[in-house]
């Protein structure tokens, strides 16, 4: 076993598809042997698509895109996840982020499976005409891949409401003569969206940590008035959390975006900071601010840092200087596994990517229902059952991770995983895993195996 020391001289291994193993691998030393034997099924994906398009820019240039869907697994239900536009999507990314869909869904208990898709290309050098076209021609590539029972899609990085019109109109029109609306989630209020989706994840991760800080199980921090938060991030979620924070109480003391981050000891006002990114494309320079690099910004000192951009942003290269006391996962895979023990060693609590950003995905779920019920329901009564649903799912995983600290680990089946899990104490991304595979492994055996 490696000591925690000695982590930082390694190279790290964050391929996406180890990263999802890895952690798989983690949770299974604390289930039992029947559990243990689905490993491979769990950890596999069940479908991937991947296609190449060819797209005429403005300037009458032709420019060929790569675009993925995923479906990890859907025995509880159709595949369910975001479609993000960024430079770096691969196919591997895609499949982490489906797995993750999957322990999501299954964690928060919706009727859904776990999907992922996305396009490589750079929204910011793409023309609104340009991104129309991108969608419409990946949507109609994709085919059956996609479907309102099947794999249904819905907003992730650089894509929003207006991606999701264009991708419901554009499965409606080659799919006419029934009610399509459920096809894809995070649509504008006027086609079938649903109140609160929006700022669905940056409400449910305020509602979950609310809740744990509620529970003491992070001593130093036991209510959020006057609490210092810094958030990586401040796009749809990013902007949404700092709001709902800051009307509990608390400080947002720094936000940052591609450009660097911005700090401020007497707090920033997420309003004024959203106007002025509004009209700057930027966060920095926002007026009364000390700029910072991004490195520097995450390893800036607050109560509680919340990642809300990209994967492996905390590293084992970082990790070590890291003066948070508490850290958010709003974004999928902030935070890699070496990383995590380092934390871990040091007493930072982490809120992990499944249970944090899990808001985004069960308003999805709403607007699903409602789209199949043809009803409409109203703001209050989502966000009620939002911030019950959150609750109640933190509520869980904090009492599964009291009770797995004092289990005694049975000899594990895959790889170093259980050693793993025995040198280091138990986290609360493991009890959230733990959870979300135990429902999913009695679903798939009750389902029944086939021959
Ligand atoms: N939208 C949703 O419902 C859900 C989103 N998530 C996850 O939350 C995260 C954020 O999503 P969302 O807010 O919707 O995305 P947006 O596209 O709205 O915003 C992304 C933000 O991250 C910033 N950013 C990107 N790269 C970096 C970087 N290297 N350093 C600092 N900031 C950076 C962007 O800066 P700039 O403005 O300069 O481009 C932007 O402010 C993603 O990881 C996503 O997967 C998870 C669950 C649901
Ligand atoms: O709303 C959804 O269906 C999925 C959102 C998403 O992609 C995520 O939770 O990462």
């Amino acid at each position: 076993m490696t000591a925690d020391n000695d982590l930082a001289r390694e190279p790290e291994d964050i391929e996406p598809t180890h990263v999802s193993r890895q952690r798989l691998a983690r949770a299974m030393a604390y289930l039992d042997e029947s559990t243990r034997n689905l490993f491979e099924f769990l950890n596999a994906p069940r479908h991937a698509v991947s296609v190449s398009f060819p797209v005429q820019m403005e300037d009458g240039s032709v420019r060929v895109f790569n675009g993925y869907r995923v479906i990890h697994n859907r025995s509880l239900g159709p595949g369910k996840g975001g479609i993000r536009y960024h430079p770096d999507v691969t196919l591997d990314e895609v499949r982490f982020l489906a797995a993750l869909m999957t322990w999501k869904c299954a964690l928060i208990d919706i009727p859904f499976g776990g999907a992922k898709g996305g396009v490589a290309c750079d929204t910011k050098q793409l023309t609104e005409n340009e991104i129309r076209h991108i969608t419409r021609r990946f949507i109609t590539e994709l085919g059956d891949a996609i479907g309102p029972y099947t794999d249904i899609p819905a907003p992730d990085l650089y894509t929003n409401a207006q991606t999701m019109a264009w991708i419901y109109d554009t499965y409606d029109t080659l799919h006419p003569g029934r009610n399509n609306l459920p096809v894809v989630t995070g649509k504008p209020l006027d086609i079938g969206g649903s109140e609160g989706r929006q700022e669905a994840t940056g409400r449910g991760l305020f509602f979950a940590a609310q809740r744990l800080i509620s529970t003491n199980l992070l001593p130093e921090l036991t209510r959020l008035e006057g609490v210092r938060i810094n958030i990586q991030g401040f796009g749809n979620v990013g902007s949404v959390a700092a709001r709902a924070f800051r009307e509990a109480g608390a400080l947002i003391t720094g936000i940052s975006d591609t450009q660097g981050g911005v700090y401020c000891s007497d707090g920033i006002d997420p309003d004024v900071a959203c106007a002025y990114k509004n009209e700057h494309g930027t966060v920095v320079g926002l007026p009364g601010t000390q700029s910072l690099t991004n490195s520097a910004f995450l390893e800036h000192a607050c109560d509680i840092l919340i990642l809300a951009a990209l994967s492996n942003e905390i590293r084992i290269d970082n990790a070590g200087r890291i003066k948070a006391r508490f850290i958010i996962e709003a974004a999928n895979g902030p935070i890699t596994p070496a990383a995590d023990r380092i934390l871990n060693g040091r007493g930072i609590r982490v809120l992990p990517d499944i249970l944090a950003n899990a808001g985004g995905v069960l308003v999805s779920y709403f607007e699903w229902v409602q789209n199949n019920e043809n009803e409409r329901w109203e703001l209050a009564q989502v966000n009620a059952k939002l911030k019950a649903k959150m609750q109640n799912a933190v509520d869980a995983v904090v009492n599964r991770w009291q009770n797995l600290s004092t289990q005694e680990l049975e000899p594990a089946s895959q790889g170093d995983a259980g050693q793993w899990a025995e040198s280091t104490p138990i986290d609360l991304r493991t009890a959230a895993l733990v959870i979300a595979i135990e429902r999913l492994a009695r679903v798939t055996m009750e389902r029944g195996v086939w021959p």
